[in-house]
């Protein structure tokens, strides 16, 4: 179903992606919890090929099933039974990325990242135990290689192998029954819901019947009697195909890349597109219904050029303009809102496309992941981005927490890439992206005082560490915004307020 089960006002997830589980219950408390963050999007919890040398170690490995053993390079099944306890102890939901389209694809023999045995050739998984019955076949997939061939086919997407992965059949009982056991182990141990993987490749009525027979989630974890685990569905949807992310909104939430999309080519004025056409920013745009859609500016695949996304896509490394297009997507009342948080890798373009995309996390000598080390500002060693820890971005998570509820008012624009809008009575925001400066001064409606800037810096010791922001008992404030600055934003809201 739709709702993440987040504690109290929360309202943001974070995708720490392949982080060790150990490093996720650290986040959770020193980080998380206390910053206001609702929950995290885990990377796969069961067993995996070790792809090895070629190439080595890639991240999708996690992305080819050997069995539902929680064994990974993240950690171990106690690790993770102990990361999703502490991570409720303090108010932060954990969602797994569960990989149940497929298994993985490979020719041949060999033991996953939990010791199971398997042999892809024969279709054989004794880790779960899967055999070649359970496995889509020319019954059921049309195509005379067994793989999709055309991905305008909703058949062949649904009963045939996406690339080489080996395509299960989820219409069968006991393929039914492992994936729910699964399941229902980690809500067992607290989880609060599943990224479905992939789910454009499954039938959304099998969706259903899985879904309908798991638990409720456990009360002994913060959760309500009778509470449903939180789902949202991998759909990319480019807009155009046959399937469309519509079709799996009855079974709970699904990604809306065409927001990733849109925000990079509205941030980077692509084809004349200018900041005002944010206006109706949501379903104006032929995006999902609010209340179906989970939205991110970037991903771990179209962050990568995988997958969906036109290039444009908003990453870490374009970090002024990140910052602008994750600060609306927070500042704005549509979807769900995920923060990706990534790993550096070198990029290396060829003839336009990273060879160096299949990079895995950051590791050592024996291909363990490097745990997450944190720096006295904040900021993230070892390789890892930690983009839910910039400074803006984490204040925006907070912000977002604070409108929580309340509709856009008093929209401003200069027709141009000068924006400006309220939250109610609790916050306001201005951008500009023009190269010129932005002046004004606006009617908030925010209560008369002295707020601080949340992009600059924080309401600390009973001051403002960056932008101090007077506004008026009439709610009127002068906003000045250069064009010069690194972060060309002003945001204020009712906790931030002297
Ligand atoms: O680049 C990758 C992996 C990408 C990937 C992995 C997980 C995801 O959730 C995802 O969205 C993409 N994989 C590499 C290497 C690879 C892996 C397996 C294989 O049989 C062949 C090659 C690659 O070059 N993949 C081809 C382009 C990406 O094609 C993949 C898609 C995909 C791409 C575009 C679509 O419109 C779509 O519906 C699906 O989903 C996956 C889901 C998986 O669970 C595992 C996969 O291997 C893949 C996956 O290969």
């Amino acid at each position: 179903q739709h709702d993440p089960h987040f504690v109290g006002n929360r309202t943001v997830m974070v995708h720490l992606f392949e982080w060790r589980w150990n490093d996720i219950a650290e986040e959770c408390e020193r980080f998380l919890g206390p910053y206001g963050y609702g929950g995290v999007q885990t990377s796969p919890a069961n067993e995996n090929i070790v792809l090895f040398p070629n190439p080595q170690r890639p991240w999708y490995e996690r992305y080819q099933p050997v069995s539902y053993k929680l064994e990974t390079r993240s950690g171990t099944e106690q690790e993770f039974q102990s990361m999703v306890r502490r991570c409720n102890n303090v108010g932060v939901r954990i969602y797994v990325d569960a990989v149940i389209n497929h298994m993985t694809s490979p020719a041949g023999r060999g033991v996953g990242t939990g010791g199971s045995s398997y042999d892809s050739e024969a279709l054989d998984y004794p880790g779960v135990p899967f055999t070649s019955s359970d496995f889509n076949g020319p019954n059921e997939c049309p195509t005379r290689s067994g793989g999709i061939e055309d991905f305008f086919d909703p058949v062949q997407c649904r009963n045939c192998k996406l690339l080489e992965l080996k395509d299960l059949n989820q219409r069968l009982e006991h393929v039914r029954e492992r994936i729910i056991e699964f399941f229902n182990r980690l809500i067992g141990y607290g989880v609060a819901g599943f990224r479905i993987d992939a789910a454009k490749h499954v039938w959304p009525e099998d969706l259903k019947v899985i879904f309908d027979r798991l638990n409720n989630l456990p009360t002994d974890h913060g959760f309500p009697s009778g509470a449903r685990a939180f789902v949202v569905q991998e759909v990319i949807d480019n807009g155009g195909e046959p399937i469309t992310g519509g079709d799996y909104a009855g079974t709970g939430r699904v990604t809306e890349f065409k927001a990733s999309q849109h925000i990079g080519d509205v941030i980077r004025q692509n084809n004349g597109q200018l900041l005002q056409y944010v206006r109706n920013w949501g379903e104006g745009w032929d995006f999902l219904p609010d209340e179906h859609a989970l939205v991110f500016v970037d991903n771990h695949d179209n962050q990568r050029g995988i997958g969906t996304g036109n290039g444009q896509i908003l990453t870490f490394r374009v970090s002024s303009m990140y910052k602008m297009g994750t600060a609306f997507f927070l500042a704005w009342p549509y979807g769900l809102t995920r923060i990706m948080s990534s790993y550096y890798w070198d990029q290396d373009f060829q003839n336009g496309k990273d060879i160096n995309d299949w990079i895995g996390p950051p590791h050592d000598s024996n291909f363990n992941t490097l745990p997450v080390t944190v720096n006295p500002d904040l900021t993230c060693g070892n390789g890892w981005v930690c983009e839910h820890r910039w400074r803006q971005i984490y204040n925006m998570a907070r912000f977002r927490n604070v409108a929580k509820g309340t509709p856009v008012v008093g929209w401003w624009t200069n027709y141009s890439n000068q924006i400006a809008f309220s939250r109610g009575n609790r916050a306001f925001i201005a951008f500009n992206n023009d190269d010129f400066v932005l002046d004004r001064t606006f009617s908030t409606g925010l209560p008369g005082g002295i707020y601080c800037d949340v992009i600059t810096g924080y309401l600390e010791g009973g001051t403002c560490t960056g932008k101090f922001i007077t506004v008026g008992n009439d709610g009127n404030a002068q906003i000045y915004i250069s064009e010069a600055e690194e972060d060309r934003i002003i945001a204020i809201h009712v906790e931030a307020k002297l």
